[in-house]
């Protein structure tokens, strides 16, 4: 997968993949990823990225032809062709099957915003679609790129090992919270690891570690449950009492 990233701080986003598995996943040309800082397109003495906005009020607003620009040669750059996505707290709340869908395709667009954010004539004209990380407000869009970057590398053919995609387990096999998990020592001040994890049956440790992740989503994001698709011996460990 190809990633090119218009940001006033590429090199930010680079940082933040070039560790771990995304990081592996890069020297293993698995990957990807190429900024592009619209302040390279910007003209004049001061190069402008960013004016202040009509109508009065605090803030920046990013203008449009230096964003324009440096989306043009990320374009021009490889012949696949990418839906440039805008991240921003206005977009569609990602999910991890909005990850699933973006980690099909052969090259992602991510434009990032700084200051109040962007001309709304650049999100009109050029924006494909718009994403949003969390209902808060960050400095610019630079974190959730990071984080979209992520989330797509680990679905990527050949990134995981087996080590790395238990971790994948939770939302990407079942859309549930994930269960606990423990390690060494078996007896710790903390307490104890459930007998049952030391049992050596699997069969019953995967039933266990399935009624954790329901109990668990019931407990913290019922809204989860819903498109879960729960079979009917999970319906009686919800239907029970917590402690049965
Ligand atoms: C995506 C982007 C943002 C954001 C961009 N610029 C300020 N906040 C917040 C949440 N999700």
């Amino acid at each position: 997968m190809r990633i090119d990233l218009i940001s006033l701080f590429p090199e930010f986003v680079a940082q933040c993949a070039g560790f771990g598995v995304v990081g592996r996943a890069q020297e293993r040309g698995l990957l990807s990823i190429h900024g592009w800082n619209p302040r390279d397109y910007a003209e004049g003495n001061y190069r402008r990225v960013d004016d202040r906005p009509f109508g009065g009020g605090p803030g920046m607003v990013m203008m449009i032809d230096p964003l324009r620009a440096a989306i043009r040669a990320a374009r021009a750059a490889d012949p696949a062709p990418a839906r440039l996505i805008y991240l921003s707290p206005q977009g569609r709340p990602l999910t991890q099957s909005i990850v699933r869908e973006l980690a099909g395709r052969e090259r992602l667009l991510l434009l990032c915003g700084r200051y109040e954010g962007v001309d709304e004539r650049l999100v009109a004209g050029e924006v494909d679609e718009e994403l949003s990380i969390g209902d808060y407000v960050l400095s610019g869009g630079e974190l959730a790129a990071a984080v979209v970057i992520d989330a797509v590398a680990r679905l990527q053919d050949g990134v995981l090992n087996d080590a790395d995609s238990a971790a994948q387990d939770s939302f990407e096999a079942d859309g549930l919270l994930d269960c606990p998990h423990y390690t060494r020592p078996v007896e710790h001040a903390l307490g104890a690891v459930p007998e049952v994890l030391l049992s050596g049956n699997h069969a019953e440790i995967a039933r266990w570690r399935r009624r954790q992740s329901l109990l668990r989503t019931r407990e913290r994001r019922p809204d989860l449950l819903a498109a879960a698709g729960l079979g009917p011996e999970e319906r009686r460990w919800l239907d029970a009492q917590p402690d049965d």
